[in-house]
C-alpha cells in the first residue's frame, strides 16, 4: 500500500500502522515502510525559491561546564537534517568550546546571565522548535531560567522537544508541560522511569512499553513520548508507533542527542506540512518516527564502517547518506 496516493482511508492506513512495527513479524516491513512513508510526505521539497531560514530556524538549550558534546550534536544533527539555521543557548564558559567545534553553530552565552530568559526571549519569534535539555546539568539556576523558557516559548505556540536534563526539570514539575500539544519528550530508559515515577507513581512495567508510554502520554495531557531503546516506543496518547529500524550494537554517548536535535527540524517540517500530509495522524507522531529511524540508521551504517569504535561524530557524518537512503527514495 502506498500511503497517501494509494491509501484509500485513513483508518485503513492507521490498522496497517497500528500493527506493531516490529522487524520480526512478516507484517512489520511493511509498516515501517508505511510509517517511513509518511515521514517523506512532510519533507519539503529543495527549490530556488526558498529564502534561508525558510527550512528550519532551530534552537538547542543546553550546554554547561560539563557537557559541551551534546548540545553541539544535537545542534550540528539538525544543521545536517536541513534545518538552515541552527542556534545553542548555553553558559558563558560553554559557548567558546562549543563554537570552536563549528563555525555553523550560531552560540549563544547567555544561559547563566541574569537576563538569560530575556535573552533567549528576544529570540523566539526567529526560531521554529527549541530543543531543550542536552548538557544543561541541574544546576538550580540554570533549571529556573529555562523553566521560564519553556513558559515563553509556550505562549508563543513554538514546538518544543524536551531530552536529556530537560526531562529532570519535567519530571520535578510535570505541570510545566501537561497539555501541551506541540511538546515531545524524549526518554532513555532511566529518564522514562523517572517521569513515569513521577506523574503516574508508577514503577515502571518492563513488560508492557507500549502500555507504560500510552500511559504516561495520557497523563502528561497527550504531550508525544518516545522512549528509546532496544525498539522505539512513540505515542501521542491515542496511537502507539514503534520503529525498529535496524541500528547497531553500539552504545556510545550522543546518539540520543542526534535524535532530539534531527527532531527539532522534523517536527517542524511535519507541522508545517499539516496532519493532511501525514494521512491524519499527528504530525508530531510522524517527526518523532521519523527521528528514530534516521538515529538508528545513522547508527547502522556508521557502525558498518568503524565498527566497535564507532562513535556519535561517525554517525552525524551519516546524516546525510542515512537521510536519502530513508526519506528519499
Ligand atoms: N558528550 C556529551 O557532552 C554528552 C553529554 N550527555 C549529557 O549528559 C547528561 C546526563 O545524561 P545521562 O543520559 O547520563 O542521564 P543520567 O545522568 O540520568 O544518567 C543515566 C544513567 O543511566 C544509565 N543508563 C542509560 N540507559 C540505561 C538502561 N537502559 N538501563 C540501565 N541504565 C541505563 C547511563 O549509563 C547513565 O549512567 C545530559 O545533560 C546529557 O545531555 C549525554 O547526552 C551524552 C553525551
Ligand atoms: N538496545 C538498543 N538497541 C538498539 N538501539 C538502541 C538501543 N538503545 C537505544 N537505542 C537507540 O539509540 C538511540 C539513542 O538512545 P539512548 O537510549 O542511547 O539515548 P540517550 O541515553 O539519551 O543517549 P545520549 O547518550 O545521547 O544521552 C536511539 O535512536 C535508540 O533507538
Ligand atoms: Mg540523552
Amino acid at each position: 500500500m502506498a500511503v497517501g496516493s494509494g491509501c484509500a482511508a485513513v483508518w485503513g492506513c492507521r490498522r496497517v500502522l497500528k500493527r506493531a512495527f516490529s522487524l520480526h513479524n512478516a507484517h512489520s516491513v511493511r509498516g515501517m515502510e508505511d510509517a517511513l512513508q509518511l515521514v517523506r510526505n512532510v519533507v519539503p521539497p529543495l527549490t530556488a525559491k526558498k529564502h534561508k531560514g525558510q527550512d528550519g530556524r532551530v534552537g538547542v538549550v543546553g550546554g554547561c561546564r560539563e557537557y559541551t558534546g551534546a548540545p553541539y550534536f544535537a545542534a550540528i544533527s539538525a544543521l545536517k537534517v536541513g534545518a538552515d539555521l541552527s542556534h545553542v543557548f548555553c553558559t558563558q564558559e560553554a559557548a567558546p568550546v562549543i563554537k570552536a567545534y563549528s563555525p555553523e553553530l550560531i552560540v549563544h552565552p547567555v544561559l547563566d546571565s541574569p537576563d538569560a530568559v530575556h535573552d533567549v526571549e528576544k529570540w523566539l519569534p526567529r526560531l521554529h522548535a527549541l530543543v531543550v535539555g542536552p548538557g544543561l546539568g541541574r544546576d538550580d539556576v540554570l533549571l529556573s531560567n529555562v523553566k521560564d523558557i519553556l513558559e515563553a516559548s509556550k505562549a508563543r505556540g513554538i514546538p518544543v522537544v524536551i531530552d536529556a536534563d530537560g526531562l529532570w526539570l519535567i519530571a520535578q514539575q510535570p505541570a510545566l508541560i501537561r497539555g501541551y500539544q506541540k511538546a515531545v519528550l524524549t526518554p532513555n530508559h532511566v529518564e522514562f522511569s523517572r517521569l513515569s515515577e513521577a506523574v503516574l507513581g508508577d514503577p515502571l512495567d518492563g513488560q508492557d512499553r507500549r502500555g507504560a508510554v500510552l500511559r504516561l502520554s495520557q497523563a502528561l495531557g497527550n504531550v508525544t513520548v518516545v522512549q528509546k531503546g532496544e525498539r522505539d516506543v512513540i505515542s501521542d496518547g491515542e496511537q502507539v508507533l514503534e520503529c525498529s529500524q535496524e541500528g547497531s550494537g553500539r552504545r556510545c554517548g550522543g546518539q540520543g542527542d542526534l535524535l532530539s536535535g534531527s527532531l527539532g527540524v522534523l517536527v517542524h517540517w511535519a507541522l508545517q506540512a499539516g496532519p493532511e500530509r501525514t494521512d491524519g495522524f499527528s504530525p508530531l507522531l510522524v517527526a518523532a518516527f521519523g527521528a528514530c529511524a534516521l538515529t538508528r540508521q545513522c547508527s547502522h551504517q556508521a557502525f558498518q564502517k568503524h565498527g566497535r569504535s564507532t562513535t556519535t561524530t561517525d554517525m552525524i557524518a551519516e546524516v546525510g547518506p542515512a537521510f536519502s537512503r530513508l526519506f528519499e527514495t
